[in-house]
């Protein structure tokens, strides 16, 4: 089988399903690997961590968790992994997320791309690209602001189509009207109800 964005995005959305269903947060997988930069077949990548929405204690969201899963693993606090994470030359850090990093959180706690950039932090390589298989509907903070953080700290990011719909109704399945939300997050993006 072909290895492409679309095979890791069904694998976050298959973390994501591990998520409990919430009214107040979205359900998202997230995956950090390390890829050559000469493997157009990605099949030399190495998945580093993954993780999802609340799997570890607190509010935590996916991309924190897979930031903490591999920060835990390297004995140091999340905060610092990214002095953990491998620099290799010819290789870049990736991660796929089915939502776009968070640029706000209602909670105040740091947001996922704050988290991205700060991977950066003195010099190091950090996250070379972000791929995600949706923009963050409205519901909690309107506007989504975290691709345009990434951008700013020069980190790359791509919405990979396709997966919208099954992505959104996991992201939403415990929010009052799912239906509803994915219908008009849908409709925003110009996939009314024939487009997939
Ligand atoms: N990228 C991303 N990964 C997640 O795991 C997750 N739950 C969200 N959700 C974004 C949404 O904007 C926030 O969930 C709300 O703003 C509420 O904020 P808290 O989650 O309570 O901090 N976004
Ligand atoms: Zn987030």
């Amino acid at each position: 089988a072909t290895l492409d964005h679309t095979t890791y995005l069904r694998k976050c959305l298959g973390l994501a399903e591990k998520s409990p269903p919430r009214p107040t947060n979205f359900r998202v997988g997230a995956l950090l690997l390390s890829r050559s930069d000469t493997d157009p077949t990605f099949s030399d990548d190495r998945i580093l961590s993954t993780g999802y929405t609340m799997e570890l204690a607190g509010n935590t969201h996916a991309e924190q968790c897979c930031f903490s899963n591999f920060a835990s693993v390297h004995k140091v606090p999340e905060e610092d992994v990214g002095f953990v994470l491998p620099v290799e030359p010819g290789r870049k850090l990736i991660m796929y997320v089915t939502m776009e990093p968070c640029g706000k959180r209602l909670s105040g706690n740091a947001p996922c791309a704050q988290r991205i950039v700060k991977t950066k932090e003195g010099g190091l390589a950090g996250i070379h690209k972000v791929y995600f298989g949706v923009k963050e509907p409205e519901t909690f903070v309107g506007e989504s602001v975290g691709c345009r953080m990434l951008s700013d700290a020069g980190i790359e990011w791509e919405h990979v189509p396709g997966l919208e719909r099954e992505i959104l109704q996991v992201a939403t399945a415990g929010h009052e009207d799912s239906e509803k939300e994915v219908r008009e997050a849908l409709e925003k993006m110009g996939k009314g109800a024939e487009g997939d």
